[in-house]
This record gives structure tokens, C-alpha cells and sequence, in this order.
């Protein structure tokens, strides 16, 4: 169904004395024996691998709490990471589902906020103990630090669930207020997916929807409506759809799609950098619930959420 990714991965670096203790460390602490495991990921990352007994996998890295790898039962990989993706904390891993928060961007901070470039904490794991429905799951954190504040003066905590629901892939991500003011940002999941051809590929579910394309001007989008039933590629997209419904779907050209449901997100980003990525655009679409049209305003005490369900599905 899904083409397996097809670029070799480097061999990891071997980690620091120190990386490696806290990798056993965190497996001890928050190992779940056949489900949950904190291992080395490239580069000596830590990751934590989430395994369904339906066969399903998923491997998130603490660094940008990125989701690098889901893989259906079959072994086929789902999400797509760049072959310029780097694994050695020199920039935001290219690929898989990296968060864009607190901006998504363009703005007054760096590209796609500070989240996705820091290192988040593993608050707790999970695998559900009914025998049926052993979902694996993980709960990441991330919270201020002087880093954060000199970029963005706000004291928050994210936290990212991420569960593996048979062979779907779930996540949760809220944002708490645990200062005195209250704070507007923009976020997204920035979710990479394999693609058959990006000039094969769909997304449906649009039509109809006002978007800011921001392929002339990123700095000054031109707004459109969309009148296509089927989203397609023939040269470079970044449109941010508003107001978008809970569903679309990506048609990655196999005879499969993406299910992509949400709550909370309102907007889809749809991107593909098309040949200003020569080795690698006709792999890969971007499709990325976001809130940007209208910022997320979270009062101090108060939370805003998200979540996102990603399902594999024949068309
Ligand atoms: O930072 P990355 O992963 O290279 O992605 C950049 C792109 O991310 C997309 O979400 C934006 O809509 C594009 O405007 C931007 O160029």
C-alpha cells in the first residue's frame, strides 16, 4: 500500500556516556515491557517507540517531540523525512510531525516558533490494560525556560499525547497558561507524508474554504477561494485553508489515503516546496492542521487543545 521511506539512514553517531544513561535511565522509568520503549534514535537521539500488538509502530523524539516514523502493520512508513533532515540538534529535524508553536510563521520569531527545536520531557507512558486495546502511549512536555521567554515573555506548558490506537495514530496536544497574563500564539503539526508522486497525489475536503496562498509572498498572502474538489500538485502550494472542516484526506497516489481528523486545530496548511527541494519533493506532501487564521488566546490558568487522528485507508 505505502511505499516504504527508501533513503538510507545514516548510521547513529554513538552518544555521549552521558546520553546513553539517561536513554536506560528513561527505559527504566517509563518502559512498559512489548509496548513502550526509550531507546537511541539517530544521532544518539532519544526516541520512544510505541508498539501496538496489531503490528502498528511509531518512534517520537524527545528533540521537537517529533513523531519521525509510523508504520502500519504491513511495515510500510507512513510519514516522510526529508533526506537533509539532520539528527544532531543543528536545526529541527526535517520530517515526520514537528510541532510549529508558538508561530507558525512568518513572524516576529524564528521560523515555526522554539518547539520543535527544544528538548521535551517524558511526563508519563501508558499501555492501556485491557486486554484488548493495549494502545501505547506517551505524554511529552515542554515548558518555559529562559530560552523560551527571551524569544516569547510567556510561562506555559505544553503537553503532547501521543497513542498508537491499533493501527492509528492519535495525538493531543494542550497548551496551559501557568502565568499571571494572558498570551495569544499560532501552532501547527507541521505532518510530512509519504507520497507515490506529488503529481499524483490529492487532498480532498476543501472546497469551498477561503485560503491564504502564500506562494508569491509568504509575507503577504493572497486570499482565494477554493473551488476544487481535489486539491492537486503542478507546481509549488503553500495555502493555508481557514475555517477548514474536521476531515480531509490525502490520496497519496497507491490507492491509500490519509484520514486526517482533528478537533480543536481549525485551519489545514498545504505545502510542497516543489523543485525548490529537487532531491526530494516528488515524495513527500505536507498537510498540517494549524491555528493561524485567528490566534489562540488562553487566559492565565486556562488551557487551549488539540487533537489529530491519522488513519491509513483504502480508496
Ligand atoms: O521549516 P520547514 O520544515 O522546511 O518547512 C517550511 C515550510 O513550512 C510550511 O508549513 C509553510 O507553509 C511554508 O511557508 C514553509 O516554507
Amino acid at each position: 500500500m505505502l511505499r516504504k521511506i527508501l533513503e538510507k539512514r545514516s548510521s547513529p553517531l554513538r552518544a555521549a556516556a552521558v546520553a546513553e544513561q539517561s536513554v536506560s535511565s528513561l527505559q527504566e522509568k517509563y518502559g512498559i515491557a512489548e509496548h513502550v520503549e526509550i531507546t537511541e534514535g539517530q544521532g544518539g537521539l532519544p526516541k520512544v517507540v510505541l508498539k501496538h500488538s496489531c503490528g502498528s509502530k511509531a518512534e517520537v523524539y524527545l528533540y521537537g517531540a517529533v513523531v519521525a516514523s509510523w508504520t502500519q502493520p504491513s511495515g510500510d512508513e507512513v510519514l516522510y523525512v526529508r533526506p537533509d533532515a539532520k539528527f544532531d540538534k543543528s536545526k529541527p529535524i526535517s520530517g515526520g510531525i514537528p510541532h510549529c508553536f508558538p508561530q507558525f510563521g512568518p513572524g516576529a520569531m524564528q521560523q515555526h516558533g522554539f518547539a520543535r527545536n527544544l528538548d521535551w520531557d517524558i511526563s508519563t507512558s501508558s499501555a492501556d490494560l485491557q486486554p484488548d486495546e493495549k494502545d501505547p502511549s506517551v505524554e511529552l512536555t515542554l515548558t518555559d525556560n529562559e530560552y523560551t521567554r527571551a524569544m516569547w515573555p510567556h510561562a506555559f506548558k505544553a503537553v503532547y499525547t501521543v497513542t498508537l490506537h491499533g493501527e492509528q495514530l492519535r495525538t493531543d496536544l494542550r497548551i496551559l497558561n501557568t502565568g499571571d497574563q494572558p498570551f495569544d500564539f499560532t501552532a501547527a503539526l507541521h505532518s510530512y507524508f509519504e507520497v507515490l508522486d506529488i503529481e499524483v497525489a490529492k487532498v480532498r475536503g476543501l472546497q469551498g474554504l477561503t485560503f491564504l496562498d502564500k506562494v508569491p509572498n509568504p509575507e503577504k498572502p493572497v486570499e482565494g477561494t477554493e473551488q476544487r474538489d481535489a486539491v492537486e500538485f503542478k507546481g509549488p502550494v503553500d495555502s493555508v485553508y481557514l475555517k477548514a472542516k474536521d476531515y480531509v484526506e490525502l490520496d497519496v497516489g497507491t490507492g491509500a489515503a490519509i484520514a486526517i481528523s482533528s478537533s480543536g486545530w481549525e485551519d489545514v496548511v498545504v505545502w510542497s516546496p516543489w523543485d525548490a527541494m529537487k532531491d526530494c519533493y516528488k515524495s513527500f506532501c505536507c498537510v498540517e492542521n494549524a491555528k493561524f487564521g485567528e490566534p489562540a488566546t488562553v487566559q492565565p490558568g486556562d488551557s487551549w487543545r488539540a487533537t489529530q487522528d491519522l488513519a491509513v485507508i483504502d480508496l
